[in-house]
């Protein structure tokens, strides 16, 4: 049952959701990782009829990333040809980095999944890599989410760079949250270069979690969101409505 979008939240009423959750109600956030990252496997399948094909998820190292390594669980699950392209050759262990998006990135490493750290490919190799990976199907950008003020600072924009020019070889992208670049509250990217490019994913499609951003609604949004979905965390109601 696809209940109606809810108002919309800024980034920082977002934000505070996961705090009343684990203050007020003792829900961690590896709870509402897993049902983000579920959420998105189940709306990829479905706008896939079934089938997401090769999918290849690249990673940031904060809790978007951490989204995109519980991504790439879930997808395998569901028999999808996942690689997973990371921050980091080998994930932090649990003393040196104690959060759900660690934990996730050391289940997908302990899991085997194909894996590449991309931080070590120059733009053009990685622009061949992620065509190659996810020719027929996804490129999931998991890199930046709501955690930014400002455009991407290297090595980022490297990987913002490559999506943009593998996505123009064919595979369709989805942006976990929100397309990594993109001011979420103000509409547009946070940097706009005089020739109207933008260090900035273009994804045909944003899996964005608890409610729509207000940037979204905004004129030329859509350029850079593609078509927005609102995917549930399993937030208490009341919890959501606190931050409004
Ligand atoms: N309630 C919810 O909506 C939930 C959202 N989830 C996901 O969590 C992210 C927000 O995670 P957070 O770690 O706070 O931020 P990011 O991962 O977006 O980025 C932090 C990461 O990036 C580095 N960084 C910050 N600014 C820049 C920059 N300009 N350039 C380069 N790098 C930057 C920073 O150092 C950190 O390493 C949200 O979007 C959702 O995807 C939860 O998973 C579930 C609940
Ligand atoms: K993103």
């Amino acid at each position: 049952m696809e209940s109606p979008a809810p108002p919309p939240l800024t980034v920082a009423q977002s934000r505070a959701v996961d705090r009343v959750c684990l203050e007020d109600y003792g829900l961690p956030g590896a709870v509402l990782m897993e049902n983000a990252a579920r959420g998105c496997a189940e709306l990829l399948d479905r706008v896939s009829d079934g089938n997401p094909g090769a999918v290849a998820i690249v990673c940031g190292k904060g809790n978007n990333g951490g989204d995109g390594f519980a991504l790439a669980r879930h997808l395998t699950i569901r028999g999808a040809t996942v690689h997973l392209f990371a921050p980091f050759e080998e994930p932090p262990d649990a003393d040196e980095e104690p959060g759900e998006a660690a934990m996730n990135a050391r289940v997908a490493r302990r899991m085997g999944l194909p894996w590449t750290d991309w931080t070590t490919l120059s733009e053009e190799d990685l622009t061949n890599r992620l065509a190659e990976e996810a020719a027929g199907g996804w490129i999931v950008d998991a890199l930046l989410g709501t955690g930014p003020s400002g455009p991407p600072r290297e090595p980022m924009d490297v990987a913002v760079r490559a999506i943009h020019a593998a996505r123009s070889r064919g595979p369709r992208v989805l942006a976990v949250d929100v397309p990594t670049g993109f001011d979420a509250d103000g509409g547009r990217p946070f940097q706009s270069s005089p020739d109207g490019g933008a260090c900035c994913v273009r994804a045909d499609r944003t899996a964005t979690f608890v409610a729509p951003k207000p940037g979204f609604a905004m004129d030329g949004a859509s350029d850079w969101t593609g078509s927005v979905s609102v995917v549930g965390i399993g937030a208490p109601p009341a919890a959501i409505e606190s931050v409004r």
